[in-house]
């Protein structure tokens, strides 16, 4: 279980919190939701929850042990919004491959087919996927370290909507063996397929309500 207890952060070069008092809590095999308005800090969060920023106060522990921001970075998987501009592999091997120097291609394989893609040539330029396929691709970057959360980053946003669909039935199944946490300002296009869901206002998380939003598990 992913929980946040009264997590606040404030960059140093803002001018007031952006996180003021937030909790949260996420098993494994569910989906949750964070709505809000643009600005106000969903992204944030996401970068607090993956310890790529260290909160002022509060905790966010794993199975009941708080973690580090060293050991959140191990935990978590950040799919940033339009991940596929930060592609740097010239191939989509070349890709998979950063950071995994001794990747066989049983894996390469095994992490394409995860999300929908087996088949596809690791020889492929990134560049010639289709938008779903690279938002696939940029899914597959983050499973390769096998985490036990995913984070997403307005994981539709771009895609037209069969794709942005498609993708949405990929989160369920990914989100069957970890925690998921989807940060998005269209709420209403995962609509039953999340389990719990939140809208950040002021800092905070105000819980949505469970219908027509959510399916309950
Ligand atoms: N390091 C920082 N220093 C100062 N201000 C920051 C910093 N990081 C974020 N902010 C501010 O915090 C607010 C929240 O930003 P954030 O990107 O988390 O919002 P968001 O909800 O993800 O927005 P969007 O939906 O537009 O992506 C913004 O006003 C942003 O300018």
């Amino acid at each position: 279980m992913l929980e946040l207890c009264g997590v606040g952060y404030q960059p140093a070069t803002a001018t007031r919190p952006i996180l003021q008092n937030v909790n949260l809590s996420l098993a494994p095999g569910s989906i949750g939701l964070v709505a809000g308005r643009s600005g106000g800090g969903k992204t944030t969060l996401l970068e607090v929850i993956s310890g790529l920023a260290s909160p002022d106060r509060g905790t966010i522990s794993w199975e009941g042990q708080p973690l580090s921001s060293r050991q959140r970075r191990w935990l978590c998987g950040l799919v940033f919004q339009f991940p596929e501009r930060h592609f740097l592999g010239l191939t989509v091997g070349q890709e998979l491959k950063l950071g995994h120097r001794r990747l066989d291609s049983g894996r390469v394989e095994a992490v394409l087919e995860q999300v929908g893609l087996g088949g596809l040539s690791p020889r492929q330029l990134p560049e010639q996927l289709s938008g779903g396929q690279q938002r696939r691709l940029a899914l597959a970057v983050q499973l390769l370290r096998n985490p036990q959360v995913l984070l997403l980053d307005e994981p539709t946003a771009g895609l037209d909507w069969a794709v942005r669909a498609e993708i949405i039935s990929l989160l369920q199944v990914l989100g069957r063996e970890r925690a998921v946490l989807v940060v998005t300002h269209e709420p209403e296009l995962f609509r039953g397929a999340v389990t719990a869901g939140w809208r950040l206002e002021d800092g905070t998380l105000v819980p949505l309500a469970p219908a027509p939003l959510l399916t309950m598990p």
